[in-house]
């Protein structure tokens, strides 16, 4: 990329899941956080850290709620049906793209409260050359490797391995990525089976296993993903806080 060509990029919005660890019987980016859908929440971080010139968001099949969010937000997002996975959620985004576009950011609509200045952290690193960027904390648990146990449900797992936790990261999104590299890498992983397909649980994944290299900036606590419904009463904790993200007023 030359330097004095201005990158165009793509903000993916992935809002398409089921939400089952959730438990609230409705996809998960359709839950309420402070009176707002999870996506709401992420749509305003995300067209409040102006990264990108346009946004797609994965919506689950047949929805009309989530559709009806991005339409009262922004008429000009574009909204495609999601896939069976977070990764053909994002092929399908991939797919509806219009031309001309140089790079692209993939984020959760899990993620509601990511602040704008990691959305900057990433987009600077693509500026900067990055074929691939992803935002990460350290762990700050001891994480064991476990042993698949012989019988599972019956006899405990046991403890195989003790990674060192100085090397550990726990990533978050938005991903950046250089459009095309991205597109190959979902290209490729079509050819994949079940078994892998459900392995994938980041795009970043995607390009490290074809030699990309992946660079790290950092991510926030804030920008924690809501999965079960501890994480929603972290998150309504959150917004109420002084920490909370400044553009939540709206
Ligand atoms: N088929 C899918 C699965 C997930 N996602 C999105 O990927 C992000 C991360 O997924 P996760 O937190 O696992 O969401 P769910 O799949 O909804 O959660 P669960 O596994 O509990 O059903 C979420 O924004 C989710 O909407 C998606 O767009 N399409
Ligand atoms: C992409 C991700 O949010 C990075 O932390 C995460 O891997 C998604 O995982 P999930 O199991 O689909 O929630």
């Amino acid at each position: 990329m030359d330097a004095q060509h201005e990158l165009r990029v793509a903000v993916i919005v992935v809002a398409a899941g089921s939400g089952e660890r959730l438990g609230q019987g409705q996809p998960k980016a359709q839950a309420t956080l402070g009176a707002e859908p999870l996506l709401a929440h992420a749509l305003r971080g995300v067209l409040a850290a102006r990264v990108g010139q346009l946004v797609c968001v994965v919506v689950p099949r047949g929805d009309t709620e989530l559709r009806a969010v991005c339409a009262g937000i922004d008429p000009e997002i574009i909204t495609v049906d999601g896939g069976s996975t977070r990764s053909d959620s994002v092929g399908n985004a991939l797919a509806v793209l219009p031309e001309g576009m140089d790079a692209v950011l993939v984020h959760d609509a899990a993620r509601p409260l990511t602040p704008e200045e990691v959305f900057h952290r990433v987009r600077n690193a693509l500026d900067a050359g990055a074929k691939a960027v992803i935002p990460a904390l350290a762990v700050v648990d001891t994480i064991k490797r476990a042993q698949p146990a012989a019988d599972p449900g019956i006899a405990p797992e046991q403890v195989h391995s003790t990674p060192q936790r100085e090397e550990l990261r726990a990533v978050q999104t938005p991903q950046g990525f250089d459009l095309a590299t991205l597109r190959t890498a979902h290209e490729a992983a079509t050819m994949f089976d079940d078994a892998q397909a459900a392995a994938i649980t980041d795009d970043a994944m995607l390009v490290e296993s074809r030699g990309v290299s992946v660079f790290l900036v950092r991510g926030s606590e804030l920008s924690l993903k809501i999965t079960t419904p501890t994480d929603l009463l972290i998150a309504e904790a959150l917004l109420e806080g002084p920490a909370a993200p400044r553009w939540v007023e709206g």
